[in-house]
């Protein structure tokens, strides 16, 4: 049986970071004029994430997407083209009105865990050394985007064969701080 596809750059083999990588720039797919993002930081938390939320490349099941720094992030090139798909999300998510690849998302909201981080696709850059996906975010919502429910037994299967462990959230780590935080705001725990 041919294997599960996930995303291109998990099928294709995962490539490791490199060493001192210090970040590169995110290009949209628009043939001419794309838009350009530079970023000043290795990525972080990198994973593929099933959410119907994140940008996927055409034909994958997931989308690979970590975090950085928001003032490592610079719109270099056409940044007028950039749209916010939904502004009442958590993660606002700036996308190419041309082509629809989402180049960064942004949580505005101060109280967020991850506030201060911006979500970024590090396939859009040309540069290798970016950190690879290191574990599966939101498994059970690809349902969500029309995947075969009698199918998720094959796809967390290929997810733990290629080193991605699957998790229906976010994975332990990324889920305790988000607790601590909120644990924090209801004074549950002191700061
Ligand atoms: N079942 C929903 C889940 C969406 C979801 O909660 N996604 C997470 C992860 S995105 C990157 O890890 C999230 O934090 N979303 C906030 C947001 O998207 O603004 C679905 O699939 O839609
Ligand atoms: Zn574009
Ligand atoms: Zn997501």
């Amino acid at each position: 049986m041919m294997a599960v596809a996930i995303h291109p750059s998990v099928d294709n083999g995962i490539k490791p970071a490199a060493d001192g990588f210090a970040g590169g720039t995110l290009v949209c797919h628009c043939a001419q004029n794309p838009v350009k993002v530079s970023i000043g930081s290795q990525v972080l938390h990198n994973h593929a994430c099933g959410c119907t939320k994140c940008w996927k490349p055409d034909g994958a099941l997931f989308s690979v997407v970590g975090v950085v720094p928001r003032d490592k992030v610079d719109v270099t090139d056409n940044a007028g083209r950039l749209k916010i798909v939904d502004d009442k999300a958590t993660i606002q998510r700036h996308a190419c009105s041309g082509c629809g690849v989402h180049m960064y998302g942004r949580i505005e909201n101060d109280k967020h865990a991850f506030y201060g981080l911006d979500f970024i696709h590090t396939e859009l850059s040309p540069q290798t050394g970016w950190a690879p996906p290191g574990f599966a975010a939101f498994v059970s919502s690809i349902i969500e985007s029309g995947a075969d429910p009698a199918n998720m037994g094959a796809v967390r299967g290929r997810l733990k064969d290629v080193g991605l462990e699957p998790y229906d959230c976010l994975n332990p780590p990324l889920m305790d701080a988000l607790a601590t935080q909120a644990a924090k705001l209801s004074g549950v725990l002191k700061s």
